[in-house]
């Protein structure tokens, strides 16, 4: 099957699922107030991609289909660069605001399966074969994917990783005629409600004895038992003018619920492998995921600077303070660019033939964006100031009463047209300030783990040899 349209993609989401939003178990995730915004959102970009033919699909290395970019393994330099433009093209019609449209996943498991070698290690044979299947069957048709590599935090002071008797974690309790029985929780699935299949890989190594949390798997989220609990709704009316962002762009997260779900064997990839489990994501997974995440994120960025830009003409903030706050906006933005081309140009080629980014610059942006992007909605809101909350709506321009006042008394600076000011400042509260925003600076602080955590193991990362050498010759000096 080819890249699939925006239509087969909400067709796909009409089946069965447990999904709560609000307190509500949602019967239709396509129509239902507080989820089709997304819904539709994401169904733009099916369409995009046979929109952007050109640079979205190629065509499948075995059956020759079209499919999207983003689920070859690129095996070059040149494949790099074609998903480069395919990832940007995504991560524009959200503007960066959707971390997990489906072309996160369909990397993450393009990745997977072009490190057979990594993947089938330790004695997983089998379990790479499932997985070199499952790839074929996600990038044939067209899969949404969700994924949940993260264990329940119940007691900071147990570690990271599950140990023999947790009963929160995900775990094997038994095994069927035709695979195995999974019960426990993880967090956080983002775009849940709004996909096919849901993942499970590695999150932090697992200590020795903890055998039956060392699973990976892919199942369809309609299995029986599984359950997914959204947080509250972030999704306003879908109305373009009064929320240009969060009528449309709440992907959603979910904590899932495994009650005693059954995996098919054709589905495991990972069955009680502690070695394996604690391989198969320290190496490429890293450099080749990073690509999607920083295109996204040098996306949002363009976007905050260009909306900061806007603010600030539209009631001529040209004073020193605005210029240098619009400028720390410019240079995150330069910086994260700046990094992607380093890490495209220090694009390495693993043992299985597997292309992908270098690694540090792509690691020093993890470790750094979760504290540049809370900086951003800061500034959003300081330029900004009481202008983000003097920004009528829709229905209140609407209105043959209120209409002249807010002409005469709204307008922007230079001639600018009221109704055009308040659209500049309505978007940047969208984008700064609403409640979705509050979520999406959740979700940069965290999706790719702490920027405590990130800066911490930055030596897994790089190379310090330079670095020493610069200080040893001091300490090797001769003195007297
Ligand atoms: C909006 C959102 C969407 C997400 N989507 C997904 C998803 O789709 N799939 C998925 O699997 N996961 C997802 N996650 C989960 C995400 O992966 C985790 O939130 C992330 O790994 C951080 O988890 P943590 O609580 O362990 O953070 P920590 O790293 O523990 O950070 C929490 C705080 O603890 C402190 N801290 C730092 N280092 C340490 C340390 N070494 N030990 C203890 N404490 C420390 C810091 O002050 C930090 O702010 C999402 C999270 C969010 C917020």
């Amino acid at each position: 099957m080819p890249a699939r349209t925006g239509e087969q993609f909400l067709k796909g989401l009409r089946g069965r699922r447990d999904v709560w939003v609000d307190g509500e178990k949602i019967a239709d995730v396509v129509d239902h107030p507080k989820l089709r915004g997304a819904a539709h959102a994401l169904a733009e970009v099916y369409d995009l991609h046979h929109a952007e033919a050109a640079t979205c699909l190629a065509p499948d290395p075995e059956t020759g289909e079209p499919i999207p970019v983003s689920h070859l393994i690129p095996h070059s330099r040149e494949d790099l660069t074609r998903r480069h433009a395919a990832l940007r093209q995504v991560a524009e019609y959200s503007v960066g605001l959707m971390g997990r449209t489906p072309d996160y996943m369909n990397v993450t498991y393009a990745g997977f399966a072009g490190r057979p070698d990594e993947w089938g290690a330790h004695g997983n044979e089998a379990g790479v074969d499932r997985l070199v299947a499952y790839q074929k069957f996600l990038r044939r048709g067209d899969v949404a994917l969700t994924h949940t590599i993260v264990q329940p935090t119940v007691d900071k002071a147990t570690g990271d990783a599950p140990s023999a008797g947790n009963a929160h974690a995900l775990r094997k309790v038994g095994d069927t005629e035709h695979g195995i029985v999974v019960r426990g929780a993880r967090v956080l699935a983002t775009l849940a409600p709004f996909t096919d299949e849901i993942a499970v890989y590695p999150g932090a190594p697992l200590p020795p004895g903890s055998e039956d949390y060392a699973l990976s798997f892919c199942i369809p989220v309609g299995t029986p038992g599984l359950k997914f609990l959204c947080r509250d709704s972030m999704s306003a009316p879908d109305n373009r003018f009064d929320f240009p962002l969060s009528g449309r762009f709440d992907e959603q997260d979910a904590f899932v619920i495994f009650d005693d779900v059954e995996v098919p064997r054709d589905r495991l990839f990972i069955d009680r492998n502690l070695a394996a489990y604690n391989t198969v994501m320290t190496s490429s997974w890293q450099p080749n995921i990073m690509q999607q995440t920083m295109i996204r994120a040098w996306t949002k960025l363009d976007f905050a600077w260009g909306l900061a830009l806007r603010m600030a003409a539209s009631i001529n903030a040209a004073d020193p303070e605005t210029q240098r706050l619009i400028g720390e906006i410019w240079t995150y933005a330069e910086f994260t660019r700046a990094a992607i081309v380093a890490a495209e140009s220090e694009a390495r080629e693993w043992p299985s033939g597997l292309w992908t980014c270098g690694v540090r610059p792509l690691h020093a942006l993890r470790a750094t964006l979760p504290l540049w992007f809370p900086r951003v909605n800061e500034i959003l809101r300081l330029i900004g100031s009481h202008n983000l909350l003097a920004a009528p709506t829709a229905a209140q321009l609407g209105d043959p009463d209120l209409r002249p006042l807010i002409d005469r008394y709204l307008p922007g600076a230079k001639g600018m047209a009221a109704e055009e000011r308040i659209r500049i400042f309505r978007l940047a509260w969208d984008f700064a300030g609403s409640a979705l925003a509050s979520r999406n600076e959740q979700y940069e602080r965290f999706y790719l783990a702490s920027s405590a955590r990130n800066l911490a193991r930055h030596l897994q990362f790089t190379d310090r040899s330079r670095a020493d050498r610069l200080v040893q010759r001091f300490l090797d000096e001769e003195y007297r």
